[in-house]
């Protein structure tokens, strides 16, 4: 593919981007981070991506939305990667699956279930998705320093949204069901759609990646008659990535990386 000026996508060149990003799926989201930083302006809007850029600590550090799923949230890693990122935080949102998981809870995700298609074209199957340890031990003494109910541990990935909410309506409802039925026997916590993508091109591309979720709702206590409400409020996930940044940003700094 030749040079662009650039990136196809996002519309960034090098020099728009920190080497720190968050990435929340929603463009929404995008404004509600930037507000945390420091001069913060907004860089480019095409697609999906809603980039802003400003500082942390004095360091430059950019939020830029991926869209839903693994394809478009694969394309923002790489573009950013080509602008000089190499520290991810994902911001997202999740439905509990673990029962301990309530509606207002923070998941920081240890590791995600490849149970989607865009990590297959950058590692074998075998291959784990797994978070990066220095930004995974951030988010979870962020969420501790922020106060929030704080839940660690594999979160499923997949491509279809209802199949995860509505799998008896599927032609292939066998195996969502047989499958969902095996993540709640492994403890699993909770379900989104990118952090198995984005873990695996982490390390397809030598960077560092976690995930923090704010839990939406817990489809599995609703169906247990168990105490369930929605939750909309995503500003706690979001406060925990910024502030987990600061961390990681001191913690890069004395360690001289
Ligand atoms: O709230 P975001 O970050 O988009 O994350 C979750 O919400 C979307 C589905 O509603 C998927 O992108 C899922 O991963
Ligand atoms: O239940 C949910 C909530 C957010 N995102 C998902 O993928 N599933």
């Amino acid at each position: 593919m030749q040079e662009l000026a650039k990136q196809f996508h996002i519309a960034c060149a090098q020099g728009d981007i920190g080497r720190y990003c968050i990435l929340p799926g929603d463009p929404g989201r995008v404004p509600a981070i930037a507000a945390l930083f420091d001069d913060a302006k907004q860089i480019a809007y095409n697609r999906e991506f809603n980039v802003w850029t400003g500082t942390l600590l004095g360091e430059k550090v950019t939020a830029c939305s991926t869209g839903i799923g693994g394809p478009s949230a694969s394309i923002a890693m790489e573009e950013l990667h080509k602008c000089g990122a190499d520290t991810f935080i994902r911001t997202g949102t999740c439905g509990g699956i673990d029962l301990n998981v309530q509606s207002g809870d923070v998941v920081v995700a240890t590791g995600a279930i490849r149970y989607e298609h865009t990590s297959r074209e950058y590692a074998p199957i075998e291959f784990p998705a797994v978070a990066d340890f220095q930004v995974t031990n951030a988010l979870v003494e962020a969420t501790k320093k922020l106060g929030f109910p704080l839940h660690t541990g594999i979160v499923q990935c997949k491509d279809s949204f209802y199949g995860q909410h509505d799998p008896a309506a599927s032609p292939v409802y066998y195996e969502l069901q047989q499958k969902w039925e095996s993540w709640k026997r492994l403890g699993v916590k909770a379900s989104e759609m990118e952090s198995a993508a984005l873990f695996v091109v982490a390390a397809a591309l030598g960077c560092r990646c976690g995930s923090c979720f704010h839990v939406v709702w817990n489809q599995e206590r609703e169906a247990a008659g168990l105490d369930q409400k929605m939750s909309e409020d995503t500003s706690s996930s979001v406060k925990v990535s910024v502030e987990a940044l600061k961390l990681l940003i001191e913690a890069d700094r004395k360690a001289g990386r």
